[in-house]
């Protein structure tokens, strides 16, 4: 992805033509934009202002104007918890490209932007825990979050509630504006924006304010392929790094276009932000959908029977214990000692579980040796 939207994607049924500068009337509060915080397949992201006394941060995500989204509040609303993005207003925003579907929630850090700097293993053990507990929420709510991976974790900044927001506009990065001038002035229309803006860098502002001394609190964000257990997503996402064995064998050897997923593939997501948190780089690095299978039967050391006759050379002799014992050195720089990094080996073989109805569930990985001493804090 590049550092901003596709612009092509600014037409009927895309993105909305937001701006620094407009206000966008909720059911609650009004906001005005003031940066952009990101974007993704379905929706820019903003960072705005409430037009109330408090005149609050909070992150605006407008959807594209093509329905997909328009389940997103309704899902975040039945699972509301400290570990889930806090929805403060949802609203339809009328434009030239359609209906957008448009939520308001708190402004989080993304964990990908932070995990790259020096980070102690308490601060990642204290990730990797919180999202265990989203995950037990949202399914002891009955739903499933369907796209789990780290770029859909970020880091509460409560300090930006308490700064001034004239010293928080002149602490983050100034604008990077880019103009949208179509070559032919025949080809100007209202469903381009003026200019794209480039992300601020909000990892940095956080570095500066916070530092890595405090203690970090991780919530899971986009609800745009959550969905109740039982039902089906409204649009299939698999980010690579953390896709279930079970939904990649629906996708690539079935051909499935839209295979169901449930709550054990939220609990194999797990597993790998947690070898990701840990060891800073996903656990299937640089593969295609197409190869993970292979590399997921070397992981394990074996395929389960029912599936045998569909998975790749599922006969092949594999030794799992030399795959784990090629990563240990790896893993061992995000943990304190030989002991911690055997713990985690332990939990990770015992959730990325090629049979999903052997994958423990969340409250049994909360309870893991790993996390002893993180879950007397709670
Ligand atoms: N609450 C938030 N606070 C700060 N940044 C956010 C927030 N929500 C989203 N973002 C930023 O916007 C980006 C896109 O958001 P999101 O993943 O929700 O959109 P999407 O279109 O549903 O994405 P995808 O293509 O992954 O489905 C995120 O990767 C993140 O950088």
């Amino acid at each position: 992805m590049g550092t901003t939207e596709d612009m092509t994607r600014y037409t009927h049924g895309g993105y909305h033509p937001c701006i620094v500068g407009n206000i966008l009337h909720g059911q609650s509060s009004s906001y005005r934009i003031v940066h952009k915080l990101g974007f993704g397949s379905y929706a820019t992201v903003w960072l705005a202002e409430m037009m109330d006394a408090s005149k609050a941060f909070v992150a605006v995500k407008v959807s594209t104007a093509d329905g997909l989204s328009a389940r997103e509040a309704e899902s975040l609303r039945a699972v509301q918890s400290e570990h889930t993005v806090t929805l403060l207003d949802a609203f339809a925003l009328d434009g030239p490209n359609g209906t957008h579907s448009v939520i308001v929630t708190d402004v989080l850090v993304p964990v990908l932007s932070l995990l790259s700097s020096h980070l102690s293993p308490r601060w990642r053990k204290k990730i990797a825990y919180d999202l265990v507990l989203a995950v037990h929420e949202l399914h002891e709510s009955g739903v499933v979050h369907g796209d789990l991976h780290l770029g859909n974790v970020g880091i509460t900044i409560p300090q930006l509630l308490k700064e001034d927001p004239e010293d928080v506009m002149q602490d983050l990065d100034s604008h990077e504006l880019t103009i949208v001038l179509p070559v032919d002035p025949k080809n100007s229309t209202p469903s381009l924006p003026a200019y794209v803006v480039a992300p601020c860098n909000l990892a940095r502002y956080y570095g500066r304010i916070c530092g890595s001394n405090d203690t970090p609190h991780a919530k899971i964000f986009d609800f745009g392929s959550a969905h109740f257990a039982g039902s089906q997503p409204t649009s299939f996402q698999c980010a690579v790094e953390a896709c279930a064995p079970e939904t990649v064998l629906a996708r690539i050897v079935d051909k499935d276009e839209n295979p169901p997923i449930g709550p054990t593939a939220d609990v194999w997501a797990l597993g790998a932000m947690i070898y990701e948190i840990v060891s800073g780089s996903a656990i299937f690095r640089s593969l295609g959908i197409s190869a993970l299978l292979t590399h997921m039967a070397s992981m394990t050391g074996s395929v389960p029977s029912q599936w045998q006759a569909r998975w790749p050379n599922s006969d092949s002799p594999r030794d799992a214990g030399a795959w784990w014992g090629q990563r240990r050195d790896h893993l061992k720089k995000g943990c304190t000692d030989d002991k911690d990094t055997d713990d985690l080996i332990n939990l990770l073989r015992k959730t990325l579980v090629l049979d999903p109805s052997k994958r423990p569930s969340p409250k049994e990985i909360s309870r893991d040796p790993w996390f002893m001493g993180i879950q007397q804090d709670d």
